[in-house]
């Protein structure tokens, strides 16, 4: 019967642009969308079509918006991927995403040219389950929680310094934000500490001010969890109360409890939370910074119990996250992570499996992030055009390995550091079952390896499997086929390998990349592409630049 309704359409017309904010109470430029920043959320039920007009009110540069989490089935154009999906959208110009939310979940969007994203320019994008259909558990509210961090040093700059020799490292951010809002002058939480730091209000209209979550007692709230930091891994905590996982990346999981998780650039999750403690008191909510050393203070809210006031602290100074490198922590919450019963089960076998080497090498003197010593250098024409239009020349037209040596060792630093730049395209049949072991590395200084997690455009993958060390064909018979969680986002701990599967059922061009921004724009990232004769109807603003857009100026006769 609910298949039944017709798809029902969710428009929007927004504007990005510069403008001054003041994130963590000190004004910077941010991006913008009409006016907000964060972005506007968007709100809708499986099975509807977005459509965003999205006008770019940008002076002098590009801009794409990229749906994070949503494959994009039959409309690979509007991923939002400059350079891969699309062109970039020009000053002035205005182009029509038009896509449908096929599954229920906690999303987000996010910009995906250049570094744009930590530019600020993001938002939330909740899809509820279709009328008619119910969550597989029971909340009375829900509140939306999308933590990014935050550096004072404007988006050029840092391109600028990633892109120079000497190399110049963007450090650490100066904030953690959520929903837009952290403290950088001020802190919420000084009253606890001996330092000198102010006390910043609770209350108020700045925007800085905390989002407080205000709650009733002994009631069940769905928290929506997504981060979209530049860099920062985050451990997310709220005082005194449990947190139930119920969902990641748009995908149910076996519900578990904890007190803090992990969660990293690209995910995102839901809990439960009940507000059975102490009704007088309200609680913090708290996000740190894991697996780099911590140069940020906290990210504070707090949980207000209603009648309290929002201004109320609470008793007790703010939790105390796991130590940063605690990796054997961050690996038990991961390891927790299992589908629902009655998910999609993954293909027994694959039909490929391929293997990619993670290293920060060098390339002409350059610091650099390669795949199995390719570093990603984007191509002036958007893949999706040149692929499908057979355009000889607009990439690489090498295949990009698929291994790497079985001799390397991964405790060290390479032993040939010197990479090369590549635009390559692992080309999948359609349909076909690809397994992908993403093994990570010592990067270029001795015994260091840091989190990457991978993110995957167009579609869901299951997580078989994680292990430390150097992955091996024995590991294979450990994979877990019973119920891996589908997911979108997955990390690699350091010195150590994941291994997903999915099937490659979309035809388009896709991003496969290390959600941090950095390390994207320094290489960090492959792309993948299936069935791209079978696309239809590329919008002509998708193609209008490049060799693509030649070829367009060539069929025109007036
Ligand atoms: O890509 C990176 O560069 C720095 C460091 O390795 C060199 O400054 C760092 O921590 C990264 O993640």
């Amino acid at each position: 019967q609910s298949s039944l309704v017709a798809a029902k359409a969710r428009h929007f017309k927004w504007d990005v642009e510069y403008m001054f904010w003041s994130p963590d109470c000190k004004e910077s430029v941010v991006m913008g969308i009409n006016g907000q920043f964060p972005g506007p959320t968007i709100r809708a039920k499986a099975g509807d079509i977005i459509v965003v007009e999205l006008t770019n009110k940008l002076p002098t540069e590009g801009v794409v918006i990229h749906w994070h989490g949503i494959r994009q089935f039959g409309t690979p154009w509007a991923d939002g991927t400059a350079a891969i999906s699309q062109c970039a959208i020009n000053p002035g110009e205005t182009f029509v995403y038009r896509f449908m939310v096929d599954k229920p979940g906690t999303y987000f969007y996010h910009g995906h040219y250049g570094m744009q994203r930590s530019a600020g320019l993001y938002g939330s994008l909740i899809v509820d389950v279709a009328d008619g259909q119910k969550e597989p558990f029971h909340y009375d509210g829900e509140f939306s929680l999308l933590l990014s961090d935050w550096w004072h040093q404007s988006i050029h700059e840092q391109e600028v310094g990633l892109s120079s020799i000497p190399f110049r490292w963007i450090g650490e951010p100066q904030s953690l934000l959520i929903n837009g809002r952290g403290q950088y002058n001020c802190s919420v939480a000084a009253h606890y500490s001996s330092s000198t730091s102010t006390q910043c209000d609770l209350e108020g209209k700045r925007q800085c001010t905390p989002d407080v979550l205000h709650v009733r007692p002994n009631k069940t709230y769905r928290l929506r969890i997504a981060s979209t930091t530049a860099l920062s891994s985050l451990s997310l905590a709220i005082g005194n109360h449990k947190m139930v996982v119920v969902e990641a990346d748009g995908n149910y999981v076996q519900p578990f409890a904890v007190d803090d998780m992990d969660i990293y650039s690209g995910e995102s999750y839901s809990v439960l939370i009940t507000t059975d403690q102490n009704p007088s008191s309200n609680y913090w909510v708290s996000v740190s910074v894991r697996g780099r050393l911590p140069k940020t203070p906290q990210g504070l809210t707090l949980l207000n119990y209603l009648p309290n006031s929002a201004s109320k602290l609470p008793t007790s100074p703010p939790p105390v996250a796991p130590l940063w490198n605690d990796y054997d922590h961050s690996k038990s919450f991961t390891y927790k992570i299992l589908a629902l019963q009655g998910s999609p089960k993954p293909p027994t076998s694959p039909t490929r499996r391929i293997y990619f080497l993670n290293t920060q090498n060098k390339v002409n003197g350059y610091t650099k992030w390669s795949i199995n010593n390719v570093s990603l250098s984007l191509p002036a024409t958007p893949y999706l055009g040149s692929i499908k239009f057979g355009m000889k020349g607009a990439f690489n037209s090498q295949v990009p390995p698929e291994k790497f040596s079985e001799s390397y060792d991964v405790m060290r630093p390479p032993t040939n550091p010197n990479s090369t730049t590549g635009s390559g395209v692992y080309m999948f049949a359609m349909n076909s079952v690809v397994d992908v072991i993403l093994q990570n590395a010592n990067i270029l200084t001795v015994n260091v390896s840091e989190i990457h997690p991978w993110h995957l455009h167009g579609h869901d993958f299951w997580v078989l499997g994680y292990g430390d060390g150097k992955f091996t064909e024995k590991d294979v018979s450990k994979f877990n086929l019973k119920n891996p969680p589908l997911r979108n986002t997955a990390v690699i701990f350091p010195y150590g390998w994941t291994a997903l599967r999915f099937v490659a059922d979309n035809p388009g061009v896709w991003a496969f990349h290390c959600h941090i921004e950095p390390h994207l724009h320094m290489g960090m990232g492959v792309i993948f592409a299936e069935g791209v004769e079978r696309v239809r109807k590329i919008p002509n603003e998708a193609l209008a630049c490049g060799l693509t857009g030649k070829l367009m100026m060539n069929n025109y006769r007036p």
